[in-house]
């Protein structure tokens, strides 16, 4: 069962570079995320988006505040807790080219997983293994299973880095800018991919990006985080229609308007 996610009033702060420097990653962010809900996490590059994934991830712990999922102190955890979180709450990285190793084959990489998480052997994990390339749409299963890598597009890893984020089972996916890499025409796959996967598996969805409309296909609340604060928060239709912070209204301004011809392919 998925269980909510909720960060209360959490900051986080780094040493810079030049002497008695701090630089303030997060101040004060609360949010939550419903179980199976979705929540799109935007602002420009340095507002403390993946300090706050790394934070929800547990592989950092903030200065101050607490992040719960379900019953569980995210943010107190051990090596053993994590290590069971980590199975909980996955990431789908930005770059499949350097989330996969080159020398490591779609089934390689998706059995381990499968193994070390869910302790599936022999025909059943052949089963889990067909039925995760079904669901991320790599098809038929024996064309993908044995290719490395460098034989698949773009598109294709990123499906194979969102199988293997599944393969554990999580109850949350944080998906981290998880299409800026890839080609414009096959961004709108990706994105369909990761709604269809809350829709039908009720998982929950972090998603982070500095593409303002691009949460509109996979999100409904949105965050618009600003130098690790957030500046505006809401249903993601009203925040793209009506946004109320300025800040929000120039990275709307700053979306280049595509023609339709561009905007989806699979
Ligand atoms: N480990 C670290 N050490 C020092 N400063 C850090 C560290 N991690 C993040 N920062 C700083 O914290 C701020 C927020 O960074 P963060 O990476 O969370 O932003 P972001 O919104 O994810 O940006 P981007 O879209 O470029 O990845 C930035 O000023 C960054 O330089």
């Amino acid at each position: 069962m998925t269980e909510r996610l909720v960060v209360d009033g959490v900051s986080k702060s780094y040493r810079g570079e030049r002497r008695h420097e701090t630089i303030e990653a997060l101040r004060d962010v609360s949010l939550e995320v419903a179980p199976g809900g979705s929540l799109g996490i935007v602002g420009q590059s340095g507002s403390g988006k993946s300090t706050l994934a790394r934070l929800i991830l547990g592989a950092e712990r903030p200065d101050s505040g607490s992040i719960r999922l379900g019953n569980v102190r995210v943010d107190q955890l051990d090596r053993r807790g994590l290590r069971a979180h980590w199975r909980r709450v996955q990431l789908v990285f930005q770059d499949p080219y350097a989330a996969l190793n080159p020398l490591t084959s779609v089934r390689t990489a998706l059995e381990r997983p499968l193994t070390n998480h869910r302790h599936l052997r022999g025909a059943e994990r052949e089963r889990a293994l067909a039925e995760l390339l079904t669901t991320v749409g790599l098809v038929p299963v024996e064309q993908f299973a044995p290719k490395l890598p460098h034989q698949l597009s773009g598109g294709q890893r990123q499906r194979v880095v969102i199988a293997r984020a599944l393969a554990a089972s999580p109850e949350v996916l944080v998906a981290d800018e998880p299409v800026s890499m890839l080609d414009v025409s096959l961004r709108a796959g990706i994105l369909e991919l990761l709604a269809s996967l809350r829709r039908e598996r009720g998982i929950s969805l972090i998603y982070i990006t500095h593409d303002l409309l691009s949460a509109r296909v996979v999100t409904d609340e949105l965050v618009v985080l600003r130098e690790g604060a957030i500046v505006e928060r809401g249903p993601t239709v009203s925040v793209l229609r009506q946004p109320t912070s300025a800040y929000t209204k120039a990275l709307l301004d700053a979306v280049p308007v595509l023609p339709r011809s561009t905007q989806a392919s699979t």
